[in-house]
């Protein structure tokens, strides 16, 4: 007698889609370069210059089959998907990086850290908040920090950050956009006195892209 297995595809379930979109990285260490995005919905960390403060309602947003959302992704012509938000880790991300990878995708994804990871990652930007601390995992995990610099007070969270990082993990500081005119000359000071730190600069918002 023999035995019939059926190999079942795994359920990966369904995300709270806000939009998904091909683009160019406009941030870190990978700035420049072509990338599918996908925005899921849904944030209480509650960034009072969030550049995005529509994810933050996960309410108002379908919630899209993940194996229909990366079919979609694989119609463009990028190995590079970026996930993020809103803040992506209040979702279980295993099964969208499952099936990311079952495209043989390179998954990258943005994250402030205070949930945690989920998912298999090639790339994770660690982006910490004052407004809901990280938590401990990311540091380990975290291929770039990017802290946001919105006044002079962030440099001290940023160093403070940065000493909790892994080793490999490369330091960014990005001006937040509407005090750019007056933190980017404070920041490049910053770098040229501290050498381990990069600029970040939002590039597509220079360039008017998504
Ligand atoms: C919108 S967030 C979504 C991912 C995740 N919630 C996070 O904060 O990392 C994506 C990136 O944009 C950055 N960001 C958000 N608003 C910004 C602003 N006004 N100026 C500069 N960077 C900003 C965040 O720090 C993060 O690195
Ligand atoms: N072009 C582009 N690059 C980005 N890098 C990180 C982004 C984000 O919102 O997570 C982002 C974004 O919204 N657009
Ligand atoms: S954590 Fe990210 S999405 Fe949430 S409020 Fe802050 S910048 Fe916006
Ligand atoms: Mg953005």
């Amino acid at each position: 007698m023999s035995t019939i297995t059926l190999k079942t595809r795994k359920h990966t379930g369904s995300l709270p889609l806000m939009e998904a979109f091909h683009t160019i990285q406009g941030e870190g260490y990978f700035q420049g370069k072509s990338a599918y995005f996908i925005r899921l919905g849904g944030c209480d960390v509650g960034c009072h210059w969030c550049d995005v403060k529509e994810s933050w309602d996960v309410s108002r947003y379908p919630k899209i089959k993940v194996s229909n959302m990366v079919a979609e992704a694989a119609t463009f012509p990028t190995n590079m998907v970026v996930v993020t938000g809103g803040e992506p880790l209040m979702h279980d991300l295993d099964g969208l990086t499952d099936e990311l990878k079952s495209y043989r995708f390179q998954t990258h994804l943005e994250t402030s850290g205070a949930y945690p990871v989920t998912g298999s990652w090639d790339w994770i930007c660690f982006s910490p908040k004052k407004f809901k601390k990280p938590l401990g995992d990311i540091y380990k995990v975290a291929n770039e920090l990017k802290v946001v610099i919105y006044n002079k007070s962030d440099f001290d969270w940023a160093e403070k950050h940065a000493s909790l990082v892994n080793k490999n993990c490369l330091l960014y500081l990005q001006p937040e956009w509407s005090k750019r005119e007056m933190m980017i000359p404070q920041i490049v000071d910053y770098i040229k006195k501290y050498p381990k730190w990069r600029i970040s600069l939002q590039v597509h918002k220079y360039m008017n892209v998504p």
